[in-house]
This record gives C-alpha cells, structure tokens and sequence, in this order.
C-alpha cells in the first residue's frame, strides 16, 4: 500500500493554501455577482451563478443566441461568464475601431486563449500567442511577404493545384461526395505547404499522410469545446497541465506535436541548406532526428519566411532564433489551411442550395476562362460578390475575444443609455461576435441572413470598410494590428479553386434529405455538421458532385 508520510507542518500548509485560495475565490466571485462596473449597459439574465451565460451560447449553433441578443439589446451589451465575471459584447464600429485598430497593443488575447495557441504552435513563440514588441518584430517580417504583389505571384502554385484537385476529384468524386470538408483540406494544405515553403505535403493525392493525421487530431483534441469552452480561462492559464489532464490525450497531442515539428524542422533545414548557412549542428541534428533533407522540394519559401533570408541570415540584426523561425512555420501550417478550407466549404454549401447563384457564377468563369490570369480573376465582379457573401454570412473564426492591459475610454458611435464613452478597467474582457458583426440588420437589412451576392456589386472598398473595420467589411478576419496577415492570399486561393471547380462540376445538395439539413458547431473554426447526426458527430458536408460532361 501506498504509504505517504505529511508532516503536521507541511499539512497545515496545504490545507492552508486551500482554504485561502477558496476564500479568495468565493471572494471575488460575490466582487462579480454584487459590483458591476456597468449597471446602465442591458444584457440577457442569466441564472447560472458560476457558468452564467455559457451553456446558453454553446446550445445552440455558433453565433445563433449572440444575433437574437444583438436584435434584442442593441450594439453593446453584457453578458456573464465563469463565476459571474462581466463580458461585453461590442458591435459598434466606431468601439471596435478603437480597441482593435487605433489601440490594439493595449488589448489583448486572453492568456489562457493564448495557452492554446502555445500547445498547437508546439513554443511559445508563435505569432498566435505573442504579444507587444515580440508580436510586432515578427508581424512585420511577415507582412512584406503578403504584399499584392508577392500573393499575386503565388497564383501559379496555386493553379497548379487547383487543377490536381479537378483530377482528385473525378477519380474519387463518390468518396469526396460524402465529406467535401476533407477534400478542401487536403487542397489547402498542399496549397500552403507549396506557396509557403515549397514543401510539397502530398495530402490531396495520397491522403490522410502523416502531416495530415497530426493535423486532424490535433484540432479535434483541442477543440472539444462542449467541455473545454465553460472551464475557466483561469485554470488554462494558470494551470494548463491540470486542464490538458483532465480533457485531453497529451502524450496522443504530444506526438502529433512532434509529428509537425518534424516537418517543420525539415523545411527549415531545407532553407537554411538552399541559402548556404547550414551549421555542423543542424547537419547533427538531421542525422540524430532522421530528418529528410530532399533539394527536391526547395521551393520560394515565400510567404511567412523572409525570403531575401534576413531571418535566417547570421549577421543580419534582424535574424530570428532557429525556435522562432520553427514556430511560424506552424502557425502557417495551422493559421494557412483549416480557415481557407472550411470558408470554402460554406461557399459550396451554399451554391449548392442556391443554383441560379451557381449557374450566374459559372457564366462569368467561362467567359473569363480557365487562362484567366491573377489581375482579371481577382476582379471578376460577381466571383467577388459570391466570396464576399459567403463569408459574411458563414464567418468560421466565430469571434475575437481582447483583455484591456491598461484602463481604456472607449467611444460609442451611438450612446448606450446615455454614456456617449465606456470607462473600461485594466483586466476586462469584450467579445466581438463576427457573425453579428456581419449581419446587423441596421447596415444589411431586413434580409441579412440570406445569401445574396448582388449586394456587394458596385460597392466601393471605402464604403465595405464603413460596415465595420476588418477586411473589405467582413470580420471574419479579425481588424488592427492582429488582422490575418494571408486575408489576400485566401481569398485567391478561393476564387482559383472556383474558376477551377466550376467549370468542370455542378454542386448540388445530396440526395439523401437527412443528409440535406446542415448545422454549424464549433470545432475551433465553425464546421458544418449533419443536422441528423448531432453536433457530437465529426463535421462533415456532404454536396452532390455532378461532371458538368456528364
Ligand atoms: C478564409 C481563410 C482565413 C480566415 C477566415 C482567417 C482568419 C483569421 C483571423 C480571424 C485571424 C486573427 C485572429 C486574432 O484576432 O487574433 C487570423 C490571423 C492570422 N492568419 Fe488567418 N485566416 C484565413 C486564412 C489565412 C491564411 C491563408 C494564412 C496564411 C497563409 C493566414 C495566416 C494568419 C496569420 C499568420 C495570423 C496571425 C496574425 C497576427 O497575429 O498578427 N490566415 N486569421
């Protein structure tokens, strides 16, 4: 038998630190209940003391409750969270303008979300996760490799796979019928393993490769939000080991980690071999760790990656550590493929349901043709309109939560019961719904939850931003200082795949009417899932594939 010997002092101490630590909890969380920083700002009851408005949003689809509440209390209201703490919930312009473009480095992510994007950067040096001066060093360096012009000469890459997709999908068009999502995956991270680095992952042809299992579990591990979201961000900030225990498989993540580390070793490597400053330790290294160094797969190492090779360049000032580097390779990895995969993936939902849509799209792709070069895809007006559409109304990243660092004035752009300003206190949280964001009813109409592509043709850029800031007037993006620094390069992608895609096939719903109903879940971004099968289920959208020779 066990036998664990504690000292009367050392007990005492335990059962001291408890007992504090429960007093201060109780503490604060009577602060939460009884003093409230903003009584004249309205917001949904709630009678759940230590979750509050929790289980209410997760039980319904993403976004639904926040869009009624929205209708229900105007632009800016509160809700609760764990253990009566307030959040606001902002969606005036001009306060999201304030907190997430003209001072974003005094707001932050929360450090438990940020928790999370250390386990899946696999360091704590990852853009996901960085804040302040470390954020803007290598934010910039990853800008100037995002520019028009660097996207634009990227589009090749992508063509290249976009046509191996049309392939992919004429030979197993019955398989890919049954899950779409997979299918677009696998595209888009062969499309950002070639652009970005050169490393060609092989997903979309072989399937389910190593790369693309650590992925996959990966994003189910952490994502399992029905139990993961209601636990306090305390906890994974304070005590990211004892939630990890509690939820997750670690030594499964662990290995997944490693299994991308691996890769991202490999291009690194790669790099520094094609640039010449390879070290006698990293050589030590690929041989030790059976790394696969094939000249091969050199590619333009393009887009996050400086590649006039200053980050990896010993004697320029501005060089990143070896770690550094690694950990933005994975944020492209992750940050580069899932979002673009499943934005598509509701663009197909909803062409799929909305045919004349389909067929006005395809006459303007086949009269561009499938030469068209970058600039003219780009600009085809009603291509714009559908991918504008289709991601307002189906904004995967769900919101973007931001913790004041300092104390803040926020202005409004309409008074909330008579405060022009919000006096806000260092530690607050807000949350920035991106579906209501999208879809006030004040800026789209009484119609803003129907996909109709018309309403952006001949809207000026200027007047897509007035919506709300983020990009060309959708949040789905993010704003300021921490907007999606490959906004531009997903959106070619998108419209290469669909030049690509439909001139070759007809999406339509499946013929199955139980497979037909769809729901959105979160699973980190917000996937579709099969009405019939539950949102426990894996995410899937099955769509009816036709050859249009056929
Ligand atoms: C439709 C596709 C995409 C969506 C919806 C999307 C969405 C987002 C959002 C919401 C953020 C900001 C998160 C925050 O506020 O902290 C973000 C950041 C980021 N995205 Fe994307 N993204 C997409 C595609 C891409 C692609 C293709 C790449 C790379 C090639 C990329 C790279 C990044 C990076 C590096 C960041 C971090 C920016 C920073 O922290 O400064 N994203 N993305």
């Amino acid at each position: 038998m066990l036998d664990v010997h504690v000292s009367p002092p050392m007990f005492q101490l335990i059962a001291g630190t408890v007992l504090l630590t429960g007093l201060i909890s109780i503490g604060l969380w009577l602060k939460n209940l009884y003093h409230d920083p903003f009584p004249f700002i309205d917001g949904p009851p709630t009678k759940n003391l230590v979750f509050g408005h929790f289980p209410e949003i997760l039980r319904e689809e993403v976004g639904v409750v926040y869009h009624r509440w929205h209708e229900q209390y105007g632009p800016v209201y509160k809700v609760r969270g764990f253990m009566g703490s307030i959040r606001l919930v902002i969606n005036d312009p001009v306060a999201t303008r304030h907190i997430m473009v003209n001072n974003g480095y005094n707001w932050g992510k929360h450090e438990g979300v940020r928790v999370v994007f250390r386990w899946i950067e696999g360091s704590n040096y990852g853009m996901g996760s960085l804040e302040g001066d470390d954020h803007k060093r290598v934010r910039k360096m990853m800008l100037h490799a995002f520019t028009p012009a660097h996207i634009r000469s990227l589009h090749p890459t992508v063509r290249e796979y976009a046509d191996q997709y049309v392939e992919v999908l004429r030979a197993e068009r019955k398989t890919a019928e049954y899950n779409l999502l997979k299918y677009k995956k696998h595209v888009a991270l062969d499309i950002i393993g070639s652009a970005s680095y050169g490393y060609a992952t092989g997903v979309l042809k072989k399937q389910d490769t190593p790369l693309a299992v650590a992925l996959e579990t990966i994003v189910s591990q952490v994502s399992n939000d029905t139990i993961r979201v209601p636990l306090p961000t305390a906890i994974r900030a304070y005590l990211p080991r004892l939630e990890w225990w509690l939820l997750a498989d670690s030594r499964l993540f662990d290995r997944n980690v490693k299994q991308l580390r691996k890769v991202a070793y490999e291009v690194l490597y790669m790099r520094k071999e094609a640039l010449g400053v390879l070290t006698e330790a990293d050589r030590k290294h690929i041989k030790e760790a059976g790394l696969r160094i094939d000249r091969e797969r050199v590619g333009n190492f393009a887009m996050g990656i400086d590649d006039d090779a200053a980050m990896l360049d010993p004697d320029d000032p501005d060089k990143l550590d070896d770690e550094w580097i690694l950990a933005q390779i994975m944020v492209l990895f992750w940050a580069g493929h899932e979002s673009t995969a499943t934005s598509m993936t509701w663009l197909f939902y909803e062409l799929s349901r909305n045919r004349d849509i389909q067929s006005k799209l395809r006459a303007e792709l086949l009269a561009a043709g499938l030469d068209c070069d970058v600039r003219t895809l780009l600009q085809l007006p009603y291509l714009n309109g559908v991918v504008h559409e289709s991601l307002r109304l189906h904004s995967t990243s769900g919101q973007s939560i931001r913790h004041a660092f300092v104390d803040d004035v926020v202005p409004l752009e309409k008074p909330v019961n008579g405060h022009k300003r919000l006096v806000i206190k260092s530690g607050q949280e807000v949350v920035f719904n991106h579906m209501t964001m999208n879809c006030r009813p004040e800026v789209w109409g009484e119609d803003s939850m129907t996909f109709n592509p018309e309403r952006w043709i001949n809207m000026s850029t200027a007047a897509k931003e007035d919506t709300m800031p983020g990009w060309e007037g959708v949040a789905n993006f993010g704003s300021g200082h921490r907007q999606c620094v490959g906004a531009g390069f997903a959106v070619m992608e998108i419209k290469e795949i669909l030049l690509r895609l439909l001139t070759h096939f007809e999406f339509l719903p499946p013929d199955d009417p139980l497979e037909q109903e769809i729901e959105g879940w979160n699973r980190m971004l917000t996937k579709p899932f099969v009405k019939s099968e539950g949102k426990y289920a894996m995410p899937r959208l099955p769509i009816k594939i036709v050859p249009l020779t056929e």
